[in-house]
């Protein structure tokens, strides 16, 4: 038992956090070692099983990254992007495999990471769930089977508390079609239309983001032409896939050398 791999969570009180806090205790192949919340945390210094209202879990959550990953074989990330820098950087120091799901991240940031990546094993993906990420391969081959006739449009709709749009998955489908047609994304996408657009410009690709209730994530990519349409979809309606898959990263990235990873590669695909 002792000898599973150990592994913490950061964010623990967030909704990912919990989630993957009770997948690591549900899992026979690692073991939850540490559970990491920010300075000032009301969680902080108090067991997380009893902070979730179970039984306790002997994790007591702590407010020091570093001391807490050195005890640890990987962390598994889905905070908030200045957060996410930080721990990168904690990680690389500690040598730790770090799994990033954390979306709504800046070029400055990816930099960071990617710099991070030097020293550790990184796996970041938008979506760590195996669906979505099947999806993201049949994006690339309907866009490249279907030419500009058919307008690509990346609709998304999650709960009503996401603070980033388009979601992280949106922008892996955004791209995956723009890869699909040999084109650059950011030369062709279309956000937040509003008022008078003008007609849509052949061969853009357009994002839209729906937010409400308690919607998990749902993402359809929609190639839409005259007289016909195609609509590829995936619909999460349990957080565990996410979890299920950033558990499968962090084992993966164990054998990996250090470098920046992504889903497909865990997955094979
Ligand atoms: N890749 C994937 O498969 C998925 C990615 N996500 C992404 O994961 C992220 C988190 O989502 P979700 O769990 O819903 O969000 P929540 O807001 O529920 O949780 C975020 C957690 O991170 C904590 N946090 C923020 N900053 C710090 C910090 N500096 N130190 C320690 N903890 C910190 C928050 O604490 P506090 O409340 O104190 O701010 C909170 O507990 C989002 O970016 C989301 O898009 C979500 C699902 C799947
Ligand atoms: O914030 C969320 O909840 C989710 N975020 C990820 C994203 O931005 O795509 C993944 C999933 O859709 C849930």
């Amino acid at each position: 038992m002792t000898n599973l791999p150990g592994l913490v969570v950061t964010g623990a009180s967030g909704r990912m956090g919990q989630m993957l806090m009770r997948t690591i205790q549900d899992s026979d192949k690692c073991r939850l070692v540490g559970a990491v919340e920010r300075k000032g945390h009301d969680w902080v210094g108090r067991d997380v099983g009893e902070c979730m209202g179970g039984a306790p879990m002997g994790v007591i959550v702590s407010d020091d990254p570093l001391e807490t990953f050195a005890h640890a074989q990987g962390v598994i990330d889905f905070t908030a992007p200045a957060a996410t820098v930080e721990f990168a950087a904690i990680a690389a120091q500690a040598r730790v495999v770090h799994v990033i799901g954390t979306t709504g991240m800046s070029a400055d940031d990816l930099g960071k990471i990617n710099a991070a990546a030097r020293h550790a094993v990184v796996v970041r993906a938008g979506n760590m769930s195996l669906g979505v990420n099947l999806l993201v391969q049949l994006t690339k081959k309907v866009a490249a089977a279907l030419d500009e006739d058919f307008d690509i449009e990346v609709i998304e709709a999650h709960h009503n508390k996401k603070v980033d749009a388009p979601s992280g998955t949106a922008l892996m489908l955004g791209e995956a079609a723009a890869e699909g047609r040999g084109v650059s994304l950011e030369n062709v996408s279309d956000r937040g239309r509003d008022g008078i657009t003008g007609a849509r410009e052949r061969g853009h690709i357009g994002f839209t983001a729906i937010r409400g209730g308690d919607i998990v994530g749902e993402h359809d990519v929609l190639f839409a032409a005259a007289g016909e349409r195609v609509i590829l979809r995936h619909v999460a309606t349990d957080r565990a896939v996410f979890a299920r898959g950033a558990l499968k990263a962090a084992l993966w990235g164990l054998g990996q050398k250090p470098g920046e990873y992504d889903m497909m590669d865990v997955l094979g695909l």
